[in-house]
Formats: C-alpha cells, sequence, structure tokens
C-alpha cells in the first residue's frame, strides 16, 4: 500500500471525481459517512459528542459527521465551527449551510471570542480543525484549544490527522500543542507520520477507513514510502515443486554465537529451518557444538578453532546466504574475522547484532560491505553505526542516504520496522507486536531473512518477506501466549505457520 504525501492527496481526490462523476462534495459526504458509522459502532445516541471544526475540508467532514449524527438521533451533538478569519473552504460552507438548517442542533460559530465548552472524560470530542491542509504550526487559538481538549480527558476522535500533527515531518513541532487523538480515523491510505514513535501517543489508535479512492491515480502518483500488507508478498512467496530436494532450498551458513550466546545460534538456526531453508550450517565456538547439536538436531555444526568465541570465517562451501551477527561478541579476532568475511565473500549476506557493533568498532568496514548486503540494525545498533539520531525522523532519513550511499539493504528495526532499500524507498510492516519486545526475537528475524536468501529470493524481497513473516509469527504466537509469556522460540516455532497462513490466504490477513 502506497503511502502519500499531503499534497498529493487533492490530486487523488479530483481523480475520483472525475473518474466517478462525484463531485467534491460528494466525496466529503462518502467520508463523513464513513467516520460517523465508526462512531456509532463504538457510542450509544445518548452520548454527548462535542464537535469542532476548523475553516476548511476537515472542518466540513466535521460538520457533515455532526449532522448525519444527529440525523441518526444522537441528540446531544454540539457543534463549534471556527471561522475565526471569515473565510470557509467552498465545501466547508456547503456543510455549514445544510447543517444550520437542522432543527434544533446546538450551533455556534466562532468568529471571535470563544468560550469553550465545558468538557469532562464522559465526552467524546470529535476533532475536525485540521487535517492534511495544516500548513503551519498551531497558535494562539487554536492552540489553546489543542491543549484544552487534551487537559479535559475526553475521547478524542480525530478526523484524518490530529489536529497539530503534520502529515509528514514533525521533528519541530511540539506534541503539547497538538490535539492528542484517542482514535484516529484516517482514509484509504496511511499518513508518514504514523509510522514515528514520537507520535503514536498523538495517534491513539489509527484506522483507515476506504472511501472508495481512484484506483489508477493511486497507482499513477509516485511514492518513495510503503506499507507491506499480506496481499504484497503472497505474490512473492514460490511455490514448492514436486520434484525437488534439499538442495533446491539453498544452503545457509550462520556465523553465530559465543560462549555464554548460544542461545542466539539456536534461535537464528531454528527460525531459518523453519522459513524453509533446505540446510543450515551453524559456525560457532567449539564449546556450542553440544548446545546446537541438541536444541536444533536439523543443523550441522562446524566448530571454531577457538573455544569460546569466533576467530575465523572462512566460507570454505557453496552456500546461498552467509550470516554473521547473531550472539558473536566483539572480540578484537572475531572483528578480524568479519573483516575478512566482507573482503571475501561471494554470497549474499545478513549482518545483525554483534556484527553491526564490530563494525562500529572499526567504521572503515562499512566500505567493505557488498552491494545488497542486508543489515538488520535496532535502533542502539544504528546510531552506534551511524551516529546519534534525536528522534526517528532524522534516523530514517540517515538510514536513506546510507542505503543509497552503500548501495545496501537496512531494516531498521522497531515497531514499524523499516527496510531500506538502496534506491532509497522505504517499506514499513504492518506486522508484530510488543510481545516481541523479547531477547533474542531479533536472532530469529535474522535467520528467517536468510533463509529467504538462501531460497534464490532477491535480497530486497527476502528482506521484506523476512520481516512479514516474522511479525506475523509474533501475532499467531501471542493470539496463544499472550504479550508478557511471548518468548523468541515461540516466534521460531510459528514461522511456518505464518508463511501457511499468507500461502492460504487466511483470514483476517485477507
Ligand atoms: N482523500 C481524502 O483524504 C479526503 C480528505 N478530505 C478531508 O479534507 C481534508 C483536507 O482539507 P483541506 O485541504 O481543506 O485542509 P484542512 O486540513 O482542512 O486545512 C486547511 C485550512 O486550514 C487553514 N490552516 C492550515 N493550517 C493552519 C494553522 N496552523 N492555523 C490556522 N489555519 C490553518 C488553511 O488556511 P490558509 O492558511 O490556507 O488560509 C485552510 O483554511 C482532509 O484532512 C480530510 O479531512 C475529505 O473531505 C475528502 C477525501
Ligand atoms: N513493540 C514491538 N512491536 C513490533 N515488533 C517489535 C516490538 N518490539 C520488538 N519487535 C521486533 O522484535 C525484534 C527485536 O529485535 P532486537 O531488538 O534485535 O532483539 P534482540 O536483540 O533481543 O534479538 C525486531 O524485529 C522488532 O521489530
Ligand atoms: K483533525
Amino acid at each position: 500500500m502506497k503511502i502519500f504525501e499531503s499534497h498529493t492527496i487533492k490530486e487523488i481526490d479530483n481523480a475520483t471525481c472525475e473518474a466517478q462523476n462525484i463531485d467534491s462534495l460528494q466525496l466529503m459526504e462518502r467520508a463523513a459517512n464513513a467516520v460517523a458509522c465508526e462512531i456509532i459502532t463504538r457510542f450509544f445516541p445518548t452520548q454527548r459528542i462535542v464537535v469542532i471544526a476548523g475553516p476548511g475540508n476537515n472542518g466540513g467532514d466535521a460538520l457533515a459527521v455532526a449532522r448525519i449524527l444527529y440525523e441518526q438521533g444522537y441528540k446531544k451533538v454540539e457543534v463549534f465551527l471556527f471561522n475565526v478569519i471569515g473565510k470557509l473552504s467552498h465545501d466547508c460552507e456547503e456543510e455549514r449551510k445544510k447543517l444550520i438548517t437542522m432543527d434544533g442542533i446546538d450551533f455556534t460559530e466562532v468568529k471571535r471570542d470563544f468560550q469553550p465548552p465545558y468538557l469532562s472524560e464522559n465526552d467524546v470530542v470529535v476533532d475536525g480543525m485540521f487535517g492534511c491542509g495544516l500548513n503551519k504550526q498551531l497558535q494562539g487559538g487554536f492552540m489553546m484549544l489543542a491543549r484544552y481538549i487534551n487537559d479535559s480527558g475526553a475521547y478524542v476522535v480525530s478526523i484524518d490527522l490530529p489536529s497539530g500533527l503534520f502529515g509528514e515531518w514533525n521533528a519541530d513541532v511540539n506534541r503539547r500543542d497538538v490535539v492528542h487523538a484517542d482514535l484516529t480515523l484516517s482514509f484509504q491510505t496511511p499518513k508518514l507520520s504514523f509510522f514515528f514513535s514520537e507520535n503514536s501517543d498523538v495517534l491513539g489508535e489509527w484506522k483507515l477507513l476506504d472511501i472508495d479512492l481512484d484506483d489508477s491515480m493511486m497507482k499513477e502518483i509516485p511514492t518513495n514510502y510503503l506499507l507491506v500488507e499480506a496481499k504484497n508478498v503472497r505474490p512473492l512467496l514460490k511455490p514448492r515443486k514436486l520434484f525437488t530436494g534439499k538442495r533446491d532450498y539453498g544452503s545457509v551458513l550462520l556465523f553465530s554465537g559465543s560462549i555464554g550466546m548460544m542461545g542466539a545460534a539456536v534461535l537464528s538456526a531454528r527460525a531459518c529451518l523453519r522459513s524453509g531453508a533446505g540446510l543450515v550450517t551453524v559456525h560457532s565456538a567449539r564449546i556450542g557444538m553440544p548446545v546446537v547439536q541438541t536444541a536444533v538436531p536439523e543443523a550441522m555444526f562446524e566448530p571454531d578453532r577457538n573455544e569460546n568465541y569466533i576467530t575465523d570465517m572462512g566460507v570454505h562451501h557453496t552456500h546461498q546466504a552467509v550470516v554473521a551477527g547473531p550472539g558473536i561478541g566483539t572480540n578484537d579476532r572475531t572483528v578480524d574475522a568479519l573483516e575478512e568475511l566482507l573482503k571475501t565473500t561471494k554470497s549474499p549476506l545478513v549482518l545483525d547484532a554483534d556484527a553491526l557493533n564490530c563494525i562500529a568498532r572499526r567504521p572503515q568496514l562499512l566500505t567493505n560491505l557488498p552491494s545488497y548486503t542486508i543489515i538488520t540494525p535496532h535502533i542502539g545498533e544504528f546510531d552506534r553505526l551511524f551516529g546519534e539520531h534525536n528522534n526517528s525522523e532524522d534516523r530514517l532519513k540517515k538510514a536513506i542516504e546510507m542505503a543509497k550511499y552503500h548501495n545496501i539493504i537496512i531494516v531498521l528495526k522497531g515497531h514499524y520496522t523499516a527496510t531500506v532499500r538502496p534506491t532509497g524507498r522505504v517499506y514499513f510492516n504492518s506486522t508484530g507486536n510488543p510481545g516481541m519486545a523479547t531477547a533474542g526475537s531479533g536472532d530469529v528475524l535474522t535467520g528467517v531473512i536468510a533463509a529467504f536468501l538462501a531460497q534464490g529470493y532477491r535480497p530486497e524481497h527476502a528482506a521484506t518477506l523476512g520481516v512479514y513473516i516474522h511479525g506475523l509469527a509474533g501475532d499467531m504466537a501471542v493470539k496463544e501466549i499472550g504479550e508478557y509469556g511471548l518468548v523468541s522460540s515461540d516466534i521460531a516455532n510459528y514461522c511456518g505457520r505464518a508463511i501457511r497462513a499468507i500461502i492460504n490466504r487466511e483470514s483476517p490477513l485477507f
């Protein structure tokens, strides 16, 4: 699913109106109906609902929502339209005219002074002050109103965007002066700002409402940001053919584990096997042999010369994917071994965890990364590699710059993991849950991505598929185990079921 920039929304609206032979007011009615339906499913008609409308089309939506709710028997609707400069958008003006003909509706048009209505936690506020047409931070009365709403404790439903939040970049915005929504109802496609952790409290739960916007226009408009869903990954998955053997599904070499961190090797190897790799070999410290051979009997073990950590990353056989990182530590001799690997390997590479910390210790190694290497840093590892970042917007911008510069794929892990391709395109993931914030879940992800590389998927696809499936495995496991009890081995064990769910188009994915 494409994530459009706010300034392109108008183009899509116009194309929709033209293709469907409707006018913009009819599209607004469609949007307002969708919002009203959501409110109706969540609140009784006896609910007091205070609707705040701004001067643009976001305000127009809000006025239409108020009218529809009133028509549906919600008699405790109070509407405030802010028309402080005496100019409303065309459709907002039309909605105003329709609303004021309603008998008995409580409507106030604010032109100058404003006495805010009493609000408490028992009330619902519909926030239609500003949406994607916001062109500067809230100031003056609008800012005070946002703060007033936030302080009231009322349940806030924001239309399209919480007022005061921009659709894209908000690093300079003081979130205190933005309406804090409990529920954000946006239209058809998400905004980029939904994917940054700093906006999570402002957005509350967000939901996309289908208003049947024109598909062909949405296909046409270019964007560098996408959201990955089941329907996007399913076509990438190749069926397994009848007359095939394990060699057809590739061999993975995992440089993983060290004394005290052998579990990382176990988790990666298990996830790799559960995601369809034909053969998995773990190369690790000698001490790890009994652990790996017992915990993952399906994997082969190649002992390092060293007892406690890896000192050699020579690749002596043909492997379709090589992984380095989970649990390897950052011993000098391990860094040397990694350097050798980066300079000599011909196999597609996945680098995670301590491999990234090793590179951070010797930053010139970044220039040795083979093209299309997949690196999978969490925020801490990313900042160690590329410098401290104050916010997730700056970090994403740096990831885009670095993916292009080094010609690599960066999987920046988080709630919405962002996979950044060498072209600079960003693929946000839609699966995963906070239960996965548990030791070793990154090691599992590395194994999944490597499995797809080994099976012959292009690195960009292996990364996107791996991230989606890993999150889905977590989502499926959490249904059985719950967020508190979920551990990384559960995610690994669910990988196969996650792949099957996508192939079989299981509900609720499709
Ligand atoms: N496909 C869709 O998604 C559909 C979207 N639809 C809806 O349209 C909405 C977008 O409407 P929109 O373009 O009219 O912009 P909106 O957010 O109402 O703001 C513009 C107004 O605010 C003003 N203004 C801006 N910033 C300000 C500030 N800080 N402080 C004070 N004033 C400020 C600005 O004034 P200006 O500065 O330009 O004079 C202008 O008057 C969208 O969010 C969705 O709800 C549906 O109806 C149909 C399908
Ligand atoms: N709150 C969350 N929502 C969704 N996914 C999460 C959440 N927390 C963690 N994850 C996922 O779990 C994995 C954690 O990786 P990482 O931080 O490297 O863990 P570890 O170092 O313990 O292996 C990432 O893939 C991340 O996207
Ligand atoms: K809004």
